[in-house]
């Protein structure tokens, strides 16, 4: 792709030629060229305009947060580049307000931008957060916009919430010529070449026209207001010139807050801090600060965010770590942390690593992998000490983000003892969530030896299913787990505190040596009469087809059957997972007769004198354990007629 030439001021030879392949209309004048925005950011930006959304301020923390990473930038290449290190020297972002012009001015000394970045930078989008914002508004409906545009960072286009016109003066560091793009945010943008006189050398240049709406951000106190608010721990000075010609004033000296010691740092100031890294507006449920030293030394502030971010369910499932060396960022979203712990926002620092160490580099370095484990174990720890310290909030960071960190259990097996000791539970008995393991083995009933679970996508469903009858009479507990991921760590943990994880409704319930206290409901016979012995064999005859087998239950208390797995291979919500995934053949399952349920013994009678009509109901029975399960019946038709059948032969009964 050419280049425009770089040209400064009067007219000059129309040349077209293409700069885009987004946009294939797109032209150049040498001095002059019009570009149609992307069709998101035109979506963006109607939604920007309209919106009514009370806080419009965030633009500027978007500007800021812009112009800080445009310095960061500058800074690193200046480390393979002297020419670039004399302009790398004195970082600064000055907001100037201009009242009779009624403009804001956001300028940096930053890396600053070609012709072909501002095309690419803005004019599409690129940052997935952005994108994500846009799909999931487009889910939820416009109405919900307000409430979306807080929760994510909404980058440059937040400008025109405030601005009628926006105007961007910039000059990439090292090159000759400079640009100024010019838009309304009214679908198209124009980019033409600018005097090098009136551009920053380099770095770039955001003004604002107002709109009539935003006459607020013309008055100094409120941009300081909204600076100390929102950009308080931005690590680059922010000067503020209040009007034309008046002195900069200093508002933030850009000291690295990670940098500075624990017991000078307000708890305001860490959430500051983490709301920059993290472009949420939360609070941190958890905040940890340390420095390491030994034979790599390095500083670590980390925060386990206050709600899930937008991408937490990723299926890229990076951690995103902003690594410095001397305070020079060398990566924004470096890796650190095991997928597991991919939640966690982390700044990082080290004097150790070579200066110049290319972010490829970064991935391999022996000193980072030392460090990626200790800092691992670090935040395990800090994680420990948040469950045994302060339960309520650590319940909240465990609703957030336990189903990620459960991957561990399944992922990093030298981990799982240290996420056991951390992990909560809904059971049956404990449906609020909070059940600890340790507290679930303290109370386990005579002769029990397992830790009982039932896999499932619904709690409800999970607590009221007839495979636990027997469990819930005798008082035994069991652990409700109802995301996709129990059904993977429980096949692959051995158990905890000696005690084996055990599926409640696969096998055999083993649980008929556990005394049943008074009063609860009666267990089944003993011994099925052979009768029903019979039925079970028929069942299994005409149902063959479907059931692995036909037995009878010791699990089943008020419901007549139930589906559990066989005693060997996968518990039936795995293999039902592993089926829809396309990675396993859904096997058959056992279909278990109560032997004390009035249906079954009628049932056994009616079999045994006349089978033909009694097989209607060994179809119903297959089928309702199907529906109690969650599934369909397997021929809906057929089951709704037999349905139907029953009722009339009840209504005709009663009347
Ligand atoms: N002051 C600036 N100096 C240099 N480049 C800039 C500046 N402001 C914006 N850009 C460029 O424009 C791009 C788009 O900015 P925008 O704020 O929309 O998104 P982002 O910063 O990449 O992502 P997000 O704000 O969603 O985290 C930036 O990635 C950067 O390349």
């Amino acid at each position: 792709m050419r280049r425009a030439a770089a040209t400064t001021g009067e007219a000059r030879k129309l040349e077209t030629i293409p700069v885009s392949d987004h946009d294939e209309t797109t032209t150049i004048d040498a001095t002059k060229s019009d570009h149609g925005f992307q069709a998101d950011v035109a979506r963006l930006l109607e939604l920007m305009t309209h919106s009514v959304y009370s806080e419009r301020d965030i633009f500027l923390r978007e500007l800021v947060s812009n112009a800080a990473d445009a310095i960061e930038k500058l800074r690193h290449d200046a480390l393979s580049d002297e020419a670039l290190a004399a302009k790398a020297a004195a970082p600064l972002v000055t907001i100037s307000i201009d009242k009779d012009a009624r403009t804001l001015t956001v300028a940096d000394n930053g890396v600053g931008m070609s012709r072909e970045d501002l095309v690419a930078a803005l004019g599409t989008i690129a940052s997935s957060g952005t994108r994500a914002f846009l799909d999931d508004l487009e889910k939820k409906g416009g109405e919900k916009s307000a409430s979306l545009i807080g929760r994510f960072g909404i980058g440059f286009y937040s400008a025109f919430m405030v601005a009628e016109k926006v105007e961007v003066a910039t000059r990439r560091a090292g090159a000759s010529d400079a640009f100024l793009w010019t838009s309304d945010g009214k679908g198209s943008f124009q980019i033409s070449s600018l005097p090098l006189a009136d551009a920053p050398d380099p770095g770039t240049r955001v003004t604002l026209h107002l709109n009539a709406e935003s006459d607020e951000f013309l008055a100094p106190s409120r941009i300081e207001e909204i600076l100390r608010e929102h950009s308080g721990a931005i690590p680059i000075p922010i000067d503020l010139v209040e009007a034309p010609g008046a002195e900069p004033r200093r508002l933030t000296d850009g000291s690295a807050l990670w940098t500075r010691s624990k017991s000078e740092i307000t708890e305001k100031e860490y959430e500051d801090f983490y709301q920059q890294l993290s472009g949420q507006f939360d609070a941190p449920a958890l905040t940890v600060h340390w420095r390491a030293e030994g034979r790599i030394e390095y500083t670590v502030l980390a925060f386990a965010p206050g709600s899930r971010p937008y991408d937490l369910f990723d299926p890229a499932r990076k951690s995103r770590t902003k690594l410095y060396v001397r305070r020079v960022l060398i990566s924004r979203e470096i890796d650190l942390l095991p997928p597991w712990l991919r939640f966690m926002r982390l700044v990082v620092d080290s004097a150790d690593l070579p200066l110049n160490v290319s972010r490829e580099m970064v991935q391999n370095n022996p000193l980072l992998d030392a460090m990626r484990k200790a800092i691992s174990t670090r935040i395990v720890k800090e994680l420990t000490d948040l469950a045994t310290k302060d339960a309520e909030k650590f319940a909240s960071l465990w609703k957030n983000f336990g189903a990620v960190i459960k991957e561990g259990l399944h992922e990093d097996p030298q981990r799982r003892d240290e996420i056991f000791a951390i992990a909560r539970f809904s059971s049956l008995l404990h449906p609020d969530g909070d059940l600890s393991l340790k507290d679930y083995v303290a109370s386990l009933k005579p002769n029990q030896t397992a830790i009982y679970y039932i896999t499932g996508d619904d709690k409800k469903r999970l607590a009221a299913s007839p495979q636990l009858e027997a469990f819930r009479a005798k008082g035994v507990d069991v652990l409700l787990l109802d995301e996709a991921v129990d059904s993977f760590w429980v096949t692959s943990a051995l158990g905890f505190d000696g005690k084996p994880f055990k599926s409640a409704t696969q096998g055999k319930a083993d649980i008929d040596s556990i005394p049943t206290p008074e009063g609860a409901a009666e267990p089944p016979p003993a011994e099925a009469t052979s009768e029903v012995a019979l039925l079970t064999a028929m069942m299994k005859e005409t149902l063959g087809e479907h059931v692995d087998d036909v037995r009878v239950s010791t699990r089943l208390r008020e419901s007549a059957a139930c589906l559990v797995a066989p005693d060997h291979g996968f518990d039936l919500q795995l293999a039902r997972m592993l089926a829809e995934s396309g990675k396993g053949l859904l096997g058959k399952p056992v279909l278990e007769i109560n032997p004390g349920h009035e249906v079954v013994v009628a049932l056994a009678k009616k079999s045994k004198a006349d089978r033909a009509s009694a097989e209607d109901g060994f179809w119903l029975l297959l089928d309702t354990a199907r529906i109690a399960d969650g599934e369909a019946p397997l021929d809906a038709g057929a089951f709704a007629k037999r349905v139907t059948a029953l009722l009339a032969k009840t209504v005709c009964k009663t009347e």
